[in-house]
């Protein structure tokens, strides 16, 4: 399997060997050198679609590529918002809806297919990440003359895409402020990313009123994927200083607070707008810049979980979160050890962890397999295709067999 190019630094991978590999100084203080580049311009505030065509006017867009995922953007009325400030633009547009969760190559090719077709100069995304990461991937595709699968292999680099631009609807991925995407192949049953600075969008409308519909599932699924976003650096960084590790923290217990305030109100605008604004932080590099060596184990095995049995990303990484802390936690005391005590106010590492698996289950995310409809039956299988994922994450030294089924048994 392929590893992916790991010098490119956005997202702390940096040159020095993680912690699970027996490196760096617990408590160290070092920042290592990094590159902090963010070229996405992000809208915050109420209303903020209806500018939508301005910003691609500006940006010389004249044809479009508007994608979404269900019919629900133009049962409630966004997608009118969005054309008709198009129009007023005079900026075109084709439609491509039906863009499913944990989203799949095929639609992908359909997109490339349809935007080569109608010679489309832009892509718009109207919807979650999975709509997000599609319309990455189609900006991708429609500068490359191959498969667009072919990217996601290491078969050929993005040397460019298309201009993206997004009006996010759920907040979860940190993708509108970012330059990976995640796609599932459902011949191969590989959930690959790509990443490339050509793919953070030119600017991406985060209004937290359009979230008010998001599903308490979705809500709690999306402050598991948050969550695990800010601990993979957070615990497997040969070094943590201190400044990171306040900026992770602040921004947990930010999703912390604001989830348990959006399952009372999910109509509380203000812990919506910080729930968001904490999502976007998560993944857009400023926790990450100058920590070395993090690592990326929580998603590599989720990602075989989602490619196998199609289960929601979030769900997945709170049934492998515990599971893998309870592995790793040995390999970096002092960190759960501070983890437990700024998040969540107990002594020990262990107090740590089975405070977060805890909280997992008061807010309703799964924390076992069983939850999931699976069990040991299914670990071998899981095993065999998290072990191509962590070869794309540069981990396959670490994370053997043997090792991720160990990690997996105790979420059983
Ligand atoms: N690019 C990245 O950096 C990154 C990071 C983490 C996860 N991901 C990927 O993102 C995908 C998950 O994206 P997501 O968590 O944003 O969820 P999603 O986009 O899959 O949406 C989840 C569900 O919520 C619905 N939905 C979206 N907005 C809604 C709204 N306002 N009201 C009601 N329902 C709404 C969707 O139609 C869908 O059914 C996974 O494939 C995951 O692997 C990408
Ligand atoms: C190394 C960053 C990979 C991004 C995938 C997030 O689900």
């Amino acid at each position: 399997m392929f590893l992916k190019d790991k010098s490119h630094g956005l997202y702390g991978r940096g040159s020095r060997r993680s912690r699970e590999s027996g490196v760096g100084n617990p408590g160290g203080e070092h920042v290592e050198n990094f590159t902090f580049f963010n070229p996405t311009k992000i809208e915050f505030g109420l209303g903020k679609e209806q500018t939508i065509g301005r910003h691609l006017s500006e940006h010389g867009v004249k044809k479009v590529l508007l994608c979404y995922g269900s019919e629900r953007i133009k049962r409630e009325g966004l997608f009118d918002v969005v054309a008709r400030s198009l129009a007023e633009k005079g900026v075109a547009w084709v439609e491509l809806g039906g863009i499913v969760s944990n989203p799949v190559i095929s639609k992908v090719r359909e997109a490339v297919s349809l935007g080569r077709a109608h010679q489309v100069d832009a892509i718009l995304s109207v919807g979650g990440g999975s709509v997000l990461d599609s319309a990455k991937a189609i900006a991708a595709g429609l500068r490359y003359d191959g498969d667009v699968w072919d990217l996601f292999v290491g078969k050929a680099g993005i040397e460019s895409a298309l201009p993206l631009f997004a009006i996010l609807t759920l907040a979860a991925t940190g993708s509108e402020m970012n330059a990976a995407a995640v796609v599932t192949n459902e011949e191969t049953r590989e959930k690959f990313f790509i990443m490339s600075p050509a793919l953070f969008p030119v600017a991406s409308i985060v209004n937290p009123t359009l979230m008010r519909s998001v599903s308490r599932e979705y809500l709690v699924y999306s402050a598991s994927d948050v969550i695990a976003h800010l601990i993979e650096g957070y615990f497997t960084a040969a070094e943590h200083p201190k400044l990171q590790s306040r900026l992770v923290e602040a921004l947990i217990n930010t999703v912390i607070e604001t989830t348990e305030a959006l399952l009372v109100d999910p109509e509380d605008d203000d812990a919506r707008g910080q729930f968001a604004w904490a999502a976007t932080l998560a993944l857009n590099g400023l926790t990450s810049a100058g920590v070395s060596g993090s690592s990326w184990p929580n998603h590599a095995i989720e990602h075989a979980i989602s490619a196998l049995f199609n289960v929601p990303h979030g769900a997945g990484l709170s049934v492998v979160m515990p599971a893998w802390m309870k592995w790793s936690l040995s390999r970096n005391p002092a960190q759960f050890k501070r983890f437990a005590a700024t998040v969540f106010g107990v002594d020990t590492a262990e107090q740590g962890v089975a405070a977060l698996e805890a909280w997992f289950d008061k807010i309703g995310t799964p924390t076992r397999l069983s939850q999931l409809g699976l069990g040991e039956t299914q670990i071998p299988a899981i095993v065999e295709n998290a072990l191509g994922n962590v070869g794309a994450f540069g981990i396959a030294d670490v994370y053997t067999r043997e090792t991720i089924a160990d990690i997996l048994t105790n979420a059983l």
